[in-house]
């Protein structure tokens, strides 16, 4: 397909426009659309899920451990409309485990939006773990080609290695395209190890869409080392660069990309989706505080504060799910700690809760 490649184009920085996400974005990126109203759902029209569920403006990252199925439930039941991805499942575990899917990939009914993200390089484990999932009715599937853990970018040589085999990475996201019914993502890094240019993020885009139908890429704006950096060291460590996201949406007008890296408020969210973000995702404030962040979702970013909570409806899922995962993992569980946490806050609020 015709791609037009960014690697020609010197990036732009002009300033940001003042109320911006100044401290975020470090004012280096060029807004494509200053003043755009804060829905930008007619970006997503032509997307098979478009139908369904409104757009993914919002999403929660994948996270290996803690956005498992009880932290999910807990979040669908602050937004209605934020996207949420599962952890990492590799490929092999699937295939291998294909008598006992249910415990890696069922999920309640009411998390939709939701995507599954797969991890792993070889193509044929690849195909048959998407084609088993794809009974499961995701509404996208996503390939890991950020992860830089040792077993994962290292002996595993998947993850963020893969972003050294752009080619690769198009035949993965064309077997995946092959064996589902729903769109194919790849969350990616804007680089990795000294293949960080600006022009070399360029290639692998352009090399994945146009030997798949990829059309949509989440950027965590940071490049990965895979020197021995510890994960978390690499989540802080390289510096983020905003303005390679930008250039992206910019010399790729026909691929929607989503931003990640770095967020931690709702403003930053909702500036970044008047600057012309397709869509944004939050990791760790969405984990560590997700009332903050995710209980302004459905009104501050897709303008349909439908969701209203009870405290009578917190306590009750509480009594289903949180009884249930400190009696299968121990209250030492992060995740669990963190859920607890969160339902004792809210049941010790004296009044109903109305995300509007
Ligand atoms: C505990 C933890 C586990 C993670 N696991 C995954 C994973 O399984 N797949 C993935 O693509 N990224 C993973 N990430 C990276 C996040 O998806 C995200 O890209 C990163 O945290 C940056 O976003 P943030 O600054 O909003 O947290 C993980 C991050 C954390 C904190």
């Amino acid at each position: 397909m015709a791609m037009r490649c960014a690697a020609k184009h010197a990036l732009v920085t002009p300033p940001l426009a003042p109320g911006s996400p100044g401290a975020l974005l470090q004012g280096r990126f060029s807004p494509r659309t200053p003043g755009a109203g804060p829905c930008r759902a007619a970006s997503y029209a032509s997307s098979p899920a478009a139908g369904k569920h409104l757009p993914p403006l919002f999403s929660v990252a994948p996270m290996m451990d803690w956005t498992d199925n009880h932290y999910r439930t807990l979040a669908r039941l602050i937004s209605r409309h934020a996207w949420l991805y599962t952890e990492m499942v590799v490929a092999e575990t699937i295939v291998h485990q294909k008598d006992n899917l249910d415990r890696f990939l069922a999920f309640p009914e009411d998390q939709h939006p939701i995507v599954l993200q797969i991890g792993g390089s070889n193509l044929e484990n690849l195909a048959k773990a998407t084609e088993l999932a794809n009974a499961y009715s995701y509404d996208e599937i996503n390939l890991n080609c950020g992860c830089p853990s040792g077993k994962v970018a290292g002996h595993g040589c998947f993850g963020a290695r893969l972003m050294f085999d752009p080619e690769f990475v198009g035949d993965a996201m064309s077997a995946i395209a092959t064996n589902c019914d729903v769109p194919v993502s790849v969350k990616c890094r804007i680089g990795v190890d000294d293949r960080d240019s600006y022009e070399e993020l360029c290639e692998f885009v352009d090399k994945v869409v146009s030997k798949s139908p990829t059309r949509h890429f989440i950027i965590h704006a940071r490049k990965a080392l895979l020197n021995g950096l510890s994960p978390a060291e690499n989540r802080k460590v390289p510096s983020l660069k905003y303005e390679y996201y930008f250039g992206l949406l910019r010399d790729f007008p026909q691929v929607k990309f989503t931003l990640n890296g770095g967020i931690t408020t709702i403003d930053q969210v909702s500036s970044s989706i008047r600057h012309g973000a397709n869509g944004v995702m939050v990791g760790r404030a969405a984990y560590n505080n997700p009332w903050n962040m995710l209980g302004h979702v459905d009104g501050a970013i897709y303008g349909k504060p439908t969701r209203c909570i009870s405290r009578r409806q917190i306590l009750e899922s509480y009594q289903v799910y949180g009884d249930s995962i400190i009696g299968q993992y121990g209250p030492s569980r992060p995740n669990v700690r963190q859920l607890v946490k969160f339902y004792l806050h809210f049941s010790s609020l004296p009044f109903v809760l109305d995300n509007g």
